[in-house]
């Protein structure tokens, strides 16, 4: 994986109901710092010295949501959060056997949303089209066979 020089790198899950055919992927209120509180990303963090992105977002998911999660491949990316940050982002599903993911740390609500209801939070601004290419990828609501018809 290669890290672009001068930015800080962020991991990120996009976490959904099933790695094959998504239709839910969960979203994060932010409780901090006040320029971000109340906008809502993918739960993450800052990838530390010597650490691997994809590890970091294993430990990341793990600290503020309380699951153990399995990555599948990468959601696009890396992309750009402003100038200065830059994200990691995978799809990943909660390992069988963990509970519902909670707000444990950094968030104060989360939510599971469909595509037809990804637009009813506030996105923070630098996720906007990180959610467009996840939008993409989610099955659409009300579509049981997967779009085909038999
Ligand atoms: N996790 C996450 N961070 C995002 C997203 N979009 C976005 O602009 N950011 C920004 C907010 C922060 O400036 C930065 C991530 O840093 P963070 O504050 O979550 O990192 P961290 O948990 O490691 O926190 P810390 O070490 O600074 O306490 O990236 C997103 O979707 N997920």
């Amino acid at each position: 994986m290669t890290l672009e020089p001068g930015r800080v790198a962020v991991a990120a899950v996009a976490l959904v109901d099933d790695l094959r055919r998504p239709r839910r992927l969960l979203a994060a209120r932010r409780s901090g710092p006040p320029a971000l509180a109340g906008g809502w990303e993918f739960p993450g963090g800052k990838v530390e010295p010597g650490e691997e992105p994809a590890a970091a977002a294993v430990r990341e998911a793990a600290e503020e949501l309380g699951v153990r999660v399995e990555l599948g491949d990468p959601a696009g990316g890396p992309w750009p959060l402003g100038r200065s940050h830059e994200m990691h982002l995978w799809w990943a599903v909660t390992a069988s056997g963990e509970g519902e993911p909670r707000p444990l740390e950094d968030h104060d609500a989360l939510r599971w949303l469909t595509r037809g209801t990804l637009h009813e939070v506030p996105w923070l601004e630098n996720d906007l089209p990180v959610v467009a290419f996840v939008a993409a990828h989610l099955v659409p609501d009300g579509c049981d066979n997967g779009g085909h018809a038999f």
